[in-house]
């Protein structure tokens, strides 16, 4: 009988060869969904894993201004797309099989993290992300799972979730996934004319500006506000209402000083659409 002592032991000898990977999604599937599906493709094979992809649009995360009525939701598309791209099984659950009672029940993740930035305009938005991101890992039980770099500080706020609650889940990041002028792929995309279209690039391009600012000096906390504000105003000048336009820490997202390695997030409207991307400088 095996006496163990640490919980990777524990972990290994309890965990089952066949626990997927496992990639959640609110569907609308573009190419950044389907490279993190040939992502856990990659990590499954080793073992012979199956690859597991969930589609939910999850009402817990938005607010009561936000998109939940109107966000996208191209099921049979999507089912195709995951399938060509190597997926094994999809969990799709309507409202009813994931909240058969109001979730009351809720995960809160701390608010150094996840009332800042995303937080601080999402009221709410990291609880219903972190609380249905625990409830879909219940029923998967995954084994890994992939989140994609490009909802930066969602990965923060999973990573910590699984560290603190000791969830025995390997979290796999995703590279962003770029259209060839530089604009990260997302589902709200779609929800661009033709001029905004064009003009979206330059938020990517605002992070950069603001990066190689940064990398060029002086990096104490008051030159990183001077520059968060004047990559701000010249959104602004373009038409765009910035959220936010920030340097933090990679690791915790506080406000960087020095060469502490760094990250640069945004978030604006461009008319009624509200984008976000980061830079790791
Ligand atoms: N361009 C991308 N590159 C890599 N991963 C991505 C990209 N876009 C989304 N993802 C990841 O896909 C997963 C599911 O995201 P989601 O279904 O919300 O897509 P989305 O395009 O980010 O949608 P939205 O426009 O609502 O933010 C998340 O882990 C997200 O980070
Ligand atoms: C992680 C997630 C699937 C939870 O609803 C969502 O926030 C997303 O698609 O990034
Ligand atoms: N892509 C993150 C989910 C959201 O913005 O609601």
């Amino acid at each position: 009988m095996p006496l163990l002592g640490t919980l990777p032991a524990l972990r290994a000898a309890l965990a089952g060869p066949l626990r997927p990977v496992f990639v959640p999604t609110m569907g609308n599937l573009h190419e950044g969904h389907l490279a993190l599906i040939r992502q856990a493709r990659e990590a499954a094979a080793d073992q012979g894993r199956a690859v597991v992809a969930s589609i939910f649009v999850n009402r817990l995360q938005f607010g009561p201004n936000e998109d939940f009525d109107r966000y996208p939701r191209t099921l049979e598309r999507d089912v195709e797309l995951l399938a060509g791209a190597g997926c094994d099984l999809v969990f799709a659950p309507d409202e009813a099989a994931l909240y058969p009672e109001p979730q009351v029940y809720t995960v809160q993740p701390p608010a150094a993290l996840a009332d800042i930035l995303e937080g601080a305009f999402r009221p709410g938005f990291f609880t219903g992300v972190a609380t249905v991101v625990m409830k879909l890992f219940q029923c998967v039980q995954p084994h890994a799972a992939v989140f994609g770099q490009k909802d930066y500080q969602q990965l923060r706020v999973l990573q910590g979730l699984v560290r603190q609650f000791a969830l025995p889940i390997e979290v796999l990041a995703g590279p962003t996934v770029r259209a060839a002028d530089g604009l990260a792929l997302s589902s709200r995309n779609g929800y661009l004319d033709e001029a905004e279209r064009a003009e979206a690039p330059q938020l990517q391009a605002a992070l950069q500006a603001l990066a190689a600012a940064w990398r060029a000096g002086p990096r104490t906390a008051a030159h990183r506000e001077q520059l968060e504000a004047e990559a701000a105003a010249a959104l602004r000048a373009r038409g765009w209402q910035p959220d936010y336009l920030s340097l933090r820490r990679r690791e915790d997202l506080q406000p960087v000083e020095g060469d502490t390695p760094a990250v640069a997030l945004a978030a604006a409207r461009l008319g009624r659409t509200r984008l976000i991307d980061n830079l790791e400088v």
